[in-house]
């Protein structure tokens, strides 16, 4: 016997602006598991219609919400009626989410409604015989669990980087859909009033967000306060810079460059420390990384028991070799 193919429902993230990189790589997992429609919670631009078609979304469904969508889809219990009213409007017995902070929210509320199985942050999601499982790293990376929920229906978020994304080899454009959906008094007993966005410290850079980027160059308290050479090997890698909270204290880098117990919890395909000495609060956020480089002038600084490669040395003299390396090698593959 096999897995039977599962009726999908993917809660887009930025519908008005096109897909960014984890919601591609949750359509790619997506279309594995079964035939996906695409939520939408506001309307969607053609660069979304396309990115969905080449992602394999058969169906785009565009939810109406009263007044200003922009505002009022991001309240997290008015997305989360609108996420549940989709699963009972398409059938959806797998519901899936990207692992935002705000989505974690959304997805437990829609799960509540829906009488689903909740499991968030997973990095890997399986159809078996007896059922859907997601895959997670819990406790700062100590453990590796498999979650199955035991319901006919499941809710689950994927973290960034978990996935390539995969377009499909003929892509063809979904149908639209809209479903009016009119928020309960409960959904919407506080309201969002204005939104004002600012720019990061990696939306000024041109660097990939922290918290979904698929490398990671972070500098910590031996950096002594120039993050130049961090922000060099990371511009040759095409990395976002991080920082442990020593360095934010410090206000040598932004706040919402820490990664951490108190910071950004982050999951990259490449993380590299340097000047750093591998504290528990850091490593709670960092330790589900896949590859872990270190560079410390330390051979006993504890970053090392973690390490997959580590370099002895000091970080100005060793990240620079390294981003000329990185520059030269690039150089050759034209
Ligand atoms: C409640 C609480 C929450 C916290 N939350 C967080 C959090 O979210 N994130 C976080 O990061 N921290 C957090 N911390 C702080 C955490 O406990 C550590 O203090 C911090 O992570 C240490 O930062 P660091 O590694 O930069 O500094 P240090 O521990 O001082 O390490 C510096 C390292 O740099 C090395 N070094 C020095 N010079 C060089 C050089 N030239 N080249 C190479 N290596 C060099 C040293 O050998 C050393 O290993 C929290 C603490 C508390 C109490």
């Amino acid at each position: 016997m096999t897995a039977s193919p599962r009726t999908v429902l993917v809660l887009l993230d930025t519908p008005a602006d096109g897909l960014r990189s984890p919601a591609r790589e949750l359509l790619t997992l997506a279309r594995s598991l079964g035939d996906v429609t695409a939520l939408a919670l506001e309307a969607p631009s053609e660069t979304t219609l396309a990115d969905a078609a080449s992602y394999g979304a058969g169906t785009v469904l565009v939810v109406d919400l009263p007044g200003d969508a922009s505002v009022g889809a991001r309240l997290a219990p008015v997305a989360a009626e609108a996420l549940a009213a989709a699963a009972d409007r398409t059938g959806a017995d797998l519901v899936l989410l990207t692992s935002s902070f705000v989505n974690r929210e959304i997805g437990a509320l829609a799960a509540r409604t829906l009488g689903a199985g909740f499991v968030y942050d997973t990095s890997g999601i399986s159809l078996t015989e007896s059922g859907v499982v997601g895959s997670k790293r819990v406790f700062a990376g100590t453990w590796d669990v498999e979650c199955a929920p035991t319901t006919p229906r499941a809710v689950l978020t994927l973290r960034s980087n978990s996935v390539v994304a995969q377009p499909v080899a003929e892509p063809v454009v979904p149908g639209v859909e809209h479903l009016a959906v009119e928020p309960t008094a409960a959904a919407t007993a506080a309201v969002l009033v204005s939104r004002t966005a600012h720019a990061t410290a990696a939306d000024q850079s041109g660097r990939p967000a922290l918290a979904e980027a698929s490398a990671v160059v972070a500098g910590g308290r031996g950096t002594l306060g120039d993050f130049g050479p961090v922000e060099d090997l990371a511009d040759a890698l095409g990395a976002a810079v991080g920082a442990t909270r020593d360095a934010v204290d410090e206000g040598w880098v932004e706040h919402d460059a820490q990664i951490g117990q108190t910071g950004v919890t982050i999951a990259p395909r490449v993380y590299v420390g340097a000047g750093i000495s591998g504290a528990p609060h850091h490593r709670g956020g960092m330790q589900a990384s896949g590859v872990v480089v270190a560079v410390n002038n330390d051979p006993d600084s504890p970053i090392f028991e973690i390490a997959d490669f580590g370099v002895v040395g000091d970080l100005a003299e060793v990240l620079p070799q390294a981003a000329a390396a990185i520059r030269a090698h690039k150089a050759t593959q034209g």
